[in-house]
């Protein structure tokens, strides 16, 4: 759980390479990579600036008289600062930075970079290298610093799949200006199912757990309930199991998506990569702080042994948490999927309503009503009509902001608590659908049952949790809310005998979860005992310092 050093090797450096290097480059390093005999990572983020990459301060300078780059890092904030596995276990690094080509600044590129010495391991001449220490968690993962003093690399050693720098420092330009960005665009594709991981193994422990406690009566009786009985209990795991299994068919949808996007790039077709970045951008935030909070619910689901490092849940939640920050801080994800989002009602308010994208395509068509009754299909109407008015609201503000003089990063800014909004709730109607798509296409019919009530929670949680944007313009009455929380209720209760067997399906061993409260024997209290007694400070009875420090206090005459 803590991570592995070699983690962002598979994760990101192969990845980039596949992408980003020719197939000339790949013959000479792609196969070394897989074997393992060289170990990489990808090293973008500086210390002074990770979100904004126009600003990176490495350069890569052209030197037409060697064909060479110089890789140069001329203050403290360039330094790079946070790429996993770069302390330490890398000998190689793809390192992103800004390629001047006869005196011309042509923006974030990237090349592939020798940082130790293959034999020795020691780092090499012009490149200073370590760890940037510990950190809230991953902490098997050596994220590293790296700084360059005018460090040369052949410039061969440019990554030209898609854009290159002939010997004479002419340069060819990439198809698609932001081509050098998909090794970030394929992690934010995997987070969707990777964090729903995270959420399960959380959930896993919490609801086996909440099956053994036993704490207080719902009605008088001999023997106490199990607190997973409590209605409350229920409402705080449940809704997030049905997330858990939402995010991974959303994921399922924007793997296949980079899958598309990479062949289609190959055959000079870019025309996928605004929408799957916008998709992702929108996907990954929501996910990773929907999944933040549905398991720190879950620790505090298991009361004070929760809090408990023997429940390991703060470990799964400190991982998972770094999420919300790494692939793009979310805020800053949130408004790129929202400038798509502003692009689209500017294409509707042009009368071009008929180029926009299958997913934005709801946004032109007004729905008047709903009839909830009537099933998932109107939750779904519900959904796009509460996206559909905020981002019209939104890009309103943002227009009119504009068309009263103000500049347009000024009105952007001014707009864009109300933006991300929009882009919540867009990414919230992605992950509805596709849920509801999922379902329907599962083959056994006693799966498809329990899947169906887990969707149903869902939408009418996620309905109610948005009640205030479909109130604001009586797009629902109170009564429908009603029926939404009567339903939330029921689905509730009909989850409960199959709650156990829903996290179980996700066949996490005790060894990945390293949870003494979510054993999957039940036996809780004696492991609980058994991993206290095993404490270090209950090695020994009495402790040094007893001797050291209590014992003057105690025999103090003050
Ligand atoms: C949970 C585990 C997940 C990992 C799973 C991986 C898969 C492997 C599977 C299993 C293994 C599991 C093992 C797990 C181990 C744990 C691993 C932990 C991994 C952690 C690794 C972390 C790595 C990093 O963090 S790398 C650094 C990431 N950095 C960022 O994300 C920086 C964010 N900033 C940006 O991306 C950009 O600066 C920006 C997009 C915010 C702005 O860019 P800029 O150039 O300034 O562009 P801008 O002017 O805003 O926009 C101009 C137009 O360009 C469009 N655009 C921008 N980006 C893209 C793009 N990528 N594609 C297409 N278009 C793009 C933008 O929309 C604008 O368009 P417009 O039309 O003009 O509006
Ligand atoms: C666990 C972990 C692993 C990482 N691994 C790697 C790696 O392998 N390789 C790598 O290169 N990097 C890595 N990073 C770095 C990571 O990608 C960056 O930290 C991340 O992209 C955020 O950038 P930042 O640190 O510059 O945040 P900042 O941009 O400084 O964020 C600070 C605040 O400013 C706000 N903000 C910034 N810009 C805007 C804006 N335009 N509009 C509104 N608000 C804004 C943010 O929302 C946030 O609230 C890792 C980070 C972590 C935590």
């Amino acid at each position: 759980m803590e991570g592995h050093p070699l983690a962002l090797h598979d994760v990101m450096f192969i990845p980039a390479l596949v992408a980003q290097a020719s197939d000339e480059q790949n013959k000479k390093w792609l196969r070394r990579a897989q074997r393992r005999e060289i170990v990489g990572c990808y090293a973008q983020t500086e210390l002074g600036h990770g979100s904004n990459l126009r600003k990176l301060e490495t350069t890569a300078t052209y030197d037409v008289s060697t064909q060479e780059f110089v890789l140069h890092t001329p203050q403290i904030t360039s330094l790079k600062w946070w790429p996993g596995g770069l302390g330490k276990s890398s000998n190689y690094a793809v390192v992103v930075a800004n390629m001047i080509v006869k005196e011309k600044h042509l923006g974030p590129h990237s090349f592939l970079v020798q940082l130790r010495d293959e034999i020795t391991h020691q780092s090499l001449k012009g490149i200073t290298v370590g760890d940037i220490g510990p950190k809230l968690s991953f902490n098997a993962i050596d994220n590293g610093f790296l700084g360059f003093d005018n460090y040369r690399i052949p410039r061969t050693n440019l990554l030209m799949r898609h854009s290159r720098v002939e010997p004479d420092g002419t340069y060819v330009k990439p198809p698609h200006a932001k081509i050098n960005y998909s090794a970030m665009v394929r992690v934010r594709s995997h987070m969707a199912t990777g964090q729903g991981n995270f959420l399960a193994q959380a959930l896993t422990i919490a609801v086996r757990y909440s099956t053994v406690r036993r704490q207080g009566f719902i009605e008088s009786g001999e023997q106490e309930v199990k607190v997973l009985d409590y209605q409350t209990q229920q409402h705080r795991l449940f809704p997030s199991i049905a997330k858990a299994y939402a995010f991974t068919f959303a994921g399922y949808e924007t793997i296949r998506l980079y899958e598309q996007l990479l062949k289609e790039v190959d055959t000079g077709n870019v025309s996928l990569m605004a929408d799957l970045h916008a998709l992702t951008s929108g996907l990954k935030s929501v996910v990773t702080h929907q999944t933040a909070q549905g398991i720190e619910q879950a620790r505090m689901a298991c009361g004070g042994h929760g809090y408990s490092q023997a429940s390991y849940i703060s470990e799964i939640f400190g991982v998972a948490v770094g999420g919300c920050t790494y692939e793009g801080e979310n805020m800053v994800m949130l408004l790129q999927l929202a400038r798509y989002l502003v692009k689209s009602v500017e294409q509707i308010k042009a009368g071009e309503s008929g180029k926009l994208g299958p997913l934005v395509a709801y946004l032109a068509v007004k729905v008047d009503g709903v009839d909830l009754e009537k099933g998932v299909e109107e939750y779904m109407k519900a959904f796009q009509h509460v996206s559909r008015l905020q981002t019209w609201k939104a890009s309103e503000k943002f227009l009119k902001l504009l068309k009263s003089g103000e500049k347009r990063e000024v009105a952007w800014n001014k707009s864009s608590v109300e933006l991300t909004r929009a882009s919540r709730l867009h990414t919230r109607l992605y992950i509805a659908e596709t849920f509801k798509r999922s379902v329907q296409e599962v083959a056994d019919p006693r799966l498809k049952e329990v899947l169906t009530d887990l969707l149903h929670l869902h939408v009418n949680y996620e309905l109610l949790d948005m009640a205030t944007y479909a109130l604001e313009d009586g797009f629902l009455s109170s009564s429908q809310l009603d029926y939404v929380r009567d339903q939330l209720y029921f689905y509730l209760a009909k989850i409960r005998p199959n709650a156990v067997s829903l996290v179980d399906s996700w066949e996490f061993s005790d060894m990945q979860l390293r949870s003494v409260l979510g054993r999957r024997d039940g036996n809780v209290y004696e492991n609980l005992v058994a991993w206290a007694k095993a404490s270090p400070l209950n090695k020994t009875d009495v402790l040094p310092s007893v001797e050291k420090y209590l014992k003057p206090m105690m025999n103090s005459k003050l």
